[in-house]
């Protein structure tokens, strides 16, 4: 069965490396976008010691809690100008994909908001409903979410190099996804999925299904990093034939799919691929994945080299993130 491409990042987080090396994971990481959109990611620095805890902390606070404590901090449904709306925990169905309700419960945590935005950006703004039990849970998704956002860091400076963009000072330099995520508004999501209720038998994965764990979808930004437990059979990204195939947890990798806006960038060289998720086993599984983003306010257009390589033409309009981000995040709900 087909699988997919594996990409080292450590020369991109290792100081002492050489330039060959970061050559050659480029190289790898420009087939993979290419052909994909999807990879698995060794060599991040995170060790299993953190990514085992922080699904173990996930996992007891969705089945340990009750459903008074998840209440607590669940997602306000004000509307769309009234603020607060995007963060906090959802129920099983809560989340829409493609019309239809998922089955899954999650929490959103977002980065931040330095500066805070009135309508129709109010959704995104607000504090972070955080789990308050396990106690141990913020502070350790706090220190994993540094970490993360380091990895994200190596991983769209190596798509800079990837793309063969010049080492020029200009927002078409080789750097243009480093500036353009230094303020990353990032989002951070706990995934747990009680198996579908129905048939426990796995099916033919191109065969219909009534219902989703999680619906086809392409995420928004630049880089999805995706910890999720070792669960098989249940992600399932689409192949450019159009066919399904699982993309099985490998541990110790992260599990990598780039957004919307890479592909905006790339004036489509590179492809948000659609994924869904269909959890039939009778465990609980739980997925963390980490949405590394742009800035809130980045421009987001079409790269002038992209754009010559791709026939001439900029086949997507220019969007400031936070624009872009505030619709798809609208459309989950409402
Ligand atoms: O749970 C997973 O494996 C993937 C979830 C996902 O695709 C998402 O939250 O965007
Ligand atoms: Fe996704």
């Amino acid at each position: 069965m087909a699988t997919l491409p594996i990409i080292d990042i450590a020369p991109y987080l290792a100081p002492s490396s050489t330039p060959e090396s970061r050559h050659d994971t480029a190289q790898l990481l420009h087939r993979a976008c290419t052909d994909t959109g999807f990879f698995y990611l060794t060599g991040h620095g995170i060790t299993s010691a953190t990514t085992d805890r922080i699904l173990d902390l996930a996992r007891r606070f969705f089945l340990e809690s009750s459903d008074a404590e998840k209440a607590l901090i669940q997602r306000k449904d004000a509307g769309l100008d009234d603020g607060d709306g995007g963060r906090g925990y959802q129920k099983i169905g809560e989340n829409v994909t493609g019309g239809r309700r998922d089955f899954h419960e999650a929490v959103d945590l977002y980065a931040p908001v330095q500066e805070e935005h009135g309508p129709p950006y109010k959704l995104l703004m607000g504090k972070n409903l955080w789990p308050q039990r396990p106690q141990e849970l913020k502070p350790a998704f706090e220190n994993y979410i540094k970490e993360l956002k380091q990895v994200g860091t190596a991983v769209v400076k190596a798509m800079g190099d990837a793309l063969g963009l010049l080492a020029t000072q200009s927002d078409e330099g080789a750097d243009v996804f480093v500036e353009a995520t230094g303020n990353s508004f990032w989002v951070m999501r706990m995934i747990g999925y009680p198996g579908l209720p129905g048939t426990n038998a796995q099916g033919d994965l191109n065969g219909d299904v009534e219902q989703f764990s999680c619906g086809a979808h392409t995420d928004y930004g630049c880089v999805t990093l995706l910890l999720a437990d070792q669960t098989p059979n249940s992600l399932q990204v689409q192949a450019k034939s159009g066919d399904w195939m699982s993309a099985n947890p490998i541990p110790g990798a992260f599990i990598v799919n780039i957004g919307d806006m890479m592909e905006r960038w790339t004036n489509g060289i590179w492809k948000s691929t659609n994924h869904r998720v269909i959890h039939r086993g009778e465990n609980y599984r739980v997925s963390v994945p980490f949405f590394f983003e742009p800035n809130f306010d980045a421009v987001v257009r079409p790269l002038q080299k992209c754009v010559r390589e791709t026939g001439g033409e900029a086949k997507y309009t220019e969007v400031v993130y936070g624009d872009f981000l505030t619709r798809k995040i609208a459309g989950n709900f409402y």
